[in-house]
């Protein structure tokens, strides 16, 4: 079944919601951003989710020794890089990268798909933030490459569009943030019903 991955939660709540229905993954944000949480609450908040959910950390041009320190506060399972960080960078990092990038065109998706970084997520571009600006972009730039290697899709998701996104180029895994927000806060039921409208179409 296509994974799951909920991000920018910053209250317990949420998290719980998530987690309830059946997340895979729990994402912060520690890059600037109206969705940032502090290392500290991010840790409380990771306290309270089973081993079998990753949490991921998002970042924006943060040094290895930065991130590092927040890995050893915060049990992240993987990091995810949406800045200008080089490749250099991912062997510094002690869990995983996934390398975060934002498609505007065809050159951009072969970029992708050549990283290397263990994991690669494909996103819209950033407008206020490097991220989580709630715009898809045109999925028909991927299509010729869902063989390629697995990937995560983010940008624009919601419960509406997340089934339609999956039937046409099969992501290892979706990753949301404004589509589950109402009014700039996450929303525990939008949250059940992307990860229900994920589930229906994954069957
Ligand atoms: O969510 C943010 O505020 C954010 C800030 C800086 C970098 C990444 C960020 N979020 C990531 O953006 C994508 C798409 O989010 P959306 O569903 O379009 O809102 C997702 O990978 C978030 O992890």
């Amino acid at each position: 079944m296509t994974r799951i991955k909920i991000c920018g939660l910053k209250e317990a709540e949420h998290v719980q919601a998530a987690v309830e229905a059946g997340a895979n993954a729990i994402g912060f944000v520690f890059a600037p951003s109206k969705r940032q949480v502090s290392p500290e609450k991010a840790q409380e908040l990771a306290a309270g989710i089973p081993a079998s959910v990753k949490k991921i950390g998002v970042f924006v041009n943060s040094s290895a020794e930065e991130i590092n320190e927040i890995v050893k506060t915060v049990p992240l399972d993987y990091v995810q890089l949406h800045g200008d960080e080089s490749a250099s960078l991912y062997e510094q990092i002690e869990v995983p990268v996934i390398r975060a990038i934002s498609i505007r065109n065809a050159e951009d998706v072969d970029r992708a798909f050549r990283d290397a970084a263990p994991l690669v997520l494909i996103d819209a571009p950033g407008t206020d933030f490097r991220g989580g600006s709630g715009h898809t972009f045109d999925w028909d730039l991927v299509e010729k490459h869902v063989e390629a290697r697995p990937f995560i899709l983010a940008g624009g998701l919601n419960p509406d569009n997340v089934g339609e996104a999956i039937t046409r180029i099969r992501p290892l895994m979706v990753d949301v943030s404004s589509g589950v927000e109402t009014d700039g806060r996450k929303d525990s039921d939008k949250i059940k019903a992307f990860i229900r409208a994920v589930q229906e179409v994954s069957l």
